[in-house]
């Protein structure tokens, strides 16, 4: 049901009889909607995470009703998975794809991340997955650099004029679009519209950070930066580390034949396969019977994301776009 409501988005955004113009989003919608009332009602809020109760609370204590509660839960759920789930499956579908790309950060994660003591157990820190598995996390930034479709809407306060050419009026409402941004020549190079797994390792150690950092739009810009990014980086690298190391996965069609991807799915900043990529993923024989633990070390908790920093400079280079039509 929560695919039925995510990824018909925009027709019950038009909000015109929805159960009839857009009847698929708009039952998979009251069907989550039902499903958390009933959970509030079997208290499950109660004994959820702190996240999930201080949102009930907070909103009780403001006076929304349950439906109303329920209602705005859905949004959440939209906020938290509608970018996860493609970012994680793109960045699977690009390393996998590629052999080469697939054994360096497999031997990066072997080498760095994982430990295995005198049962057997093997151990994967998460805390070693952000500070010492670089290819990867470049990886996972490429993949968001290249993929995202996003487009950042700001509303003009007053008349702005960008590079001395472009005039903003106050009033108007404005589009930045990510893809253009994120493959701009003159901020990334020539290869711009290439997938480089190196190129934020590259990055990291370049002073002029700051400059790449105002041509990437995939978890927006400042002042409203993705506050969700640091955690979405965890989940999702923790779970491709899991699976590129434990598994041999394999398309069933024989070749990583990109899927057709899902424009109606307008939430998502990375959009989502419209059709199932089916693969068979194998337990590798060395692993077979002994047990897995995930642990993070203490630690600073960020990752070393380039970010979008400086909207005047997006603004300038979205004028430059325009420019060159
Ligand atoms: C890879 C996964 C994700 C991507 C690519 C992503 C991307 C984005 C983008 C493009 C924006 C809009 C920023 C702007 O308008 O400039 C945004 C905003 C936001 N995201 Fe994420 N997001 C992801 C995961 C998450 C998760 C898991 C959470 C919550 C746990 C989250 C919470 C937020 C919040 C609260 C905002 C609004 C920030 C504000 O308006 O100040 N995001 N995200």
């Amino acid at each position: 049901m929560y695919r039925d409501f995510e990824s018909n988005l925009s027709l019950l955004l038009v909000d015109t009889l929805p159960w009839l113009t857009c009847r698929k989003a708009w039952k998979g919608r009251e069907q989550l909607v039902q499903a958390f009332i009933q959970f509030y009602q079997a208290d499950g809020h109660l004994s959820a995470s702190s996240l999930a109760y201080s949102r009930w609370k907070a909103q009780q204590e403001a006076g929304a009703s349950l439906e109303d509660i329920a209602r705005l839960e859905i949004l959440t759920g939209i906020g938290i998975l509608s970018n996860t789930v493609p970012s994680c499956f793109w960045l699977l579908f690009d390393i996998l794809s590629r052999p080469e790309l697939l054994s360096a950060i497999q031997d990066e994660i072997h080498q760095n991340a994982l430990s295995i003591d005198s049962t057997g157990t093997h151990t994967l820190d998460l805390a070693d997955i952000r500070g010492k598995c670089p290819t990867l996390l470049s990886s996972f930034q490429e993949t968001l650099r290249t993929r995202s479709n996003s487009g950042q809407v700001r509303v003009i306060y007053q008349d702005t004029l960008l590079n001395d050419r472009w005039l903003l009026k106050a009033g108007s409402t404005l589009l930045i679009p990510a893809p253009s941004i994120n493959k701009n020549n003159s901020t990334w190079g020539s290869d711009a519209g290439d997938f480089d797994s190196q190129r934020f390792t590259k990055i990291a150690h370049q002073t002029h950070k700051k400059s790449k950092a105002s041509g990437f739009l995939s978890f927006g810009l400042s002042p409203h930066i993705c506050a969700g990014r640091h955690f979405a980086t965890g989940e999702i690298l923790a779970l491709v580390a899991l699976l590129l190391v434990r598994y041999d996965i394999r398309p069933i069609q024989g070749s990583w034949t990109e899927p057709k991807t899902n424009a109606k799915a307008v939430a998502a900043s990375l959009p989502p396969a419209a059709e199932k990529f089916m693969v068979t993923a194998v337990e590798r024989p060395e692993y077979k019977g002994l047990e897995w633990r995930t642990t993070v070390t203490p630690g600073k908790g960020t990752y070393g994301l380039i970010i979008g920093l400086d909207i005047y400079l997006q603004l300038s280079s979205v004028g430059e776009e325009m420019r060159r039509g």
